[in-house]
């Protein structure tokens, strides 16, 4: 028998609202739910510093649903949602004290300042991850999502072990890319992230139908974001690649604060609006104190692949100047390129497809621009560390 939403709110009238008033199923804290077959998502919003009170409501709610016929996965987020505009929330004076105490496993890094308290996330440190690292772009339709998979593939040809997580909720096209479409297994409790050409991948296109994800609001899109980075067994990794959301708006303020990111890729293409819009994703990882690894101009010149003529369709190497006008490094450039679509569309992107040509050596220097800049740039920020609280 199908679940509905009804049978959840019934079974959320049983859990006592996070204001002891009533219940959870008449409180206003409860976000909209969202059901996918047999799973059930939603969160309770929260300030951050009542978030480690709440978390047996939490746990309460996630019983009373799981425990309905039909039901075959839950999850619930606390989630904690600063007024758009508002200023991120002072920096803990210790990450010991922010996490209510809980001891770290000995022998292990000191965690890293946090720029915001974003309560939910206090998990967010991925086991076993050394770097998170965000692809973003100012605006959407820049080739955001292809030079995040090129780019990862490109570090795993390094002989880094990677993660792609695909955390455009608005847009998926990691599925499309990778031609991944099977529901991620599920083992303890964690999802296994797919395979392809050597990466981990999780997208939020693998766990809901197409279109759930374009009408959630701000706390379900943290929500299913927090699932994908703490209930997936990633592993072992050295680099996890975030697609962002497209855009600088508050949902992509608050998933770079919140996220533990050792840096940024803003991708741009050459034209004077797409730049400031990357502009704009540039200073929006500044405000969050997030290192800016450099910017990719994609789309950056048309090579015929008839006679090789070559022309600067959008004015070719704005984005390199601006980079310098930002001071920000550039990491090159990717021509726009029928075989870059072509690979993109066919479910094999073209370092994956093609590795030694032109094209994709030009993602092979991106990566290693990154990975120098992961590992010897950036003072002063320590890789992400762990802390398991459940
Ligand atoms: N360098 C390139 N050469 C040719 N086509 C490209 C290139 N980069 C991306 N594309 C194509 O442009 C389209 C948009 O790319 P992509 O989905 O990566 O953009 P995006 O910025 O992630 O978009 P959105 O934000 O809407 O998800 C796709 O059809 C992709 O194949």
């Amino acid at each position: 028998m199908a679940v509905t939403e009804d049978d959840v709110r019934r079974a959320l009238g049983a859990v006592p609202a996070p204001d002891g008033a009533g219940s959870l199923a008449e409180s206003t804290a409860l976000s909209a739910i969202s059901i996918s077959g047999g799973r059930v998502i939603f969160a309770i919003e929260t300030s951050p510093e009542r978030a480690g009170a709440l978390e047996s409501v939490r746990k309460a709610a996630e019983a009373a649903v799981r425990a309905l016929p039909g039901v075959s996965d839950v999850l619930v987020a606390l989630t904690a949602d600063r007024p758009a505009g508002s200023a991120p929330a002072p920096r803990p004076a210790s990450p010991m004290a922010a996490r209510g105490g809980r001891a770290a496993p000995p022998g292990a890094t000191p965690p890293p300042a946090r720029p915001a308290g974003g309560a939910e996330m206090r998990g967010a440190g991925v086991p076993g991850v050394r770097h998170i690292i965000a692809v973003a772009s100012g605006k959407g339709g820049v080739g955001k999502s292809t030079t995040a998979a090129n780019l990862a593939l490109a570090l795993k040809r390094q002989g880094l072990r990677v993660g792609l997580m695909d955390a455009d909720v608005y847009g998926p096209s990691v599925p499309t890319l990778f031609a991944l479409h099977e529901k991620p297994e599920v083992e303890d409790k964690m999802m296994k992230p797919l395979q392809a050409h050597g990466l981990k991948i999780m997208s939020i296109g693998f766990l809901v139908d197409e279109g759930t994800a374009m009408i959630w609001r701000g706390p379900m899109v943290m929500s299913a974001l927090t699932q994908m980075l703490t209930e997936v067994s990633w592993g072992e990794l050295d680099v996890l690649v975030v697609d962002m959301p497209p855009g600088t708006g508050d949902a992509q303020l608050t998933m770079a604060q919140r996220v533990r990111l050792s840096g940024a890729v803003i991708v741009s293409t050459p034209q004077d609006l797409a730049l400031a819009d990357a502009r704009r994703g540039v200073a929006m990882f500044q405000k969050v104190d997030v290192p800016i690894l450099g910017i990719v101009e994609n789309m950056s010149y048309y090579c015929c692949p008839n006679c090789g003529h070559r022309a600067d369709l959008f004015g070719h190497g704005g984005a390199r100047a601006e980079a310098q006008r930002m001071g920000a490094p550039f990491l090159g450039e990717i021509p726009l390129a029928i075989e870059i679509r072509e690979g993109a569309d066919a479910g094999a992107p073209i370092v994956a497809f093609a590795p030694d040509s032109e094209h994709a050596q030009a993602y092979a220097r991106i990566a290693e621009g990154v990975w120098t800049r992961l590992t010897k740039g950036a003072p002063g920020r320590t890789p992400p560390r762990i802390v398991i609280e459940r």
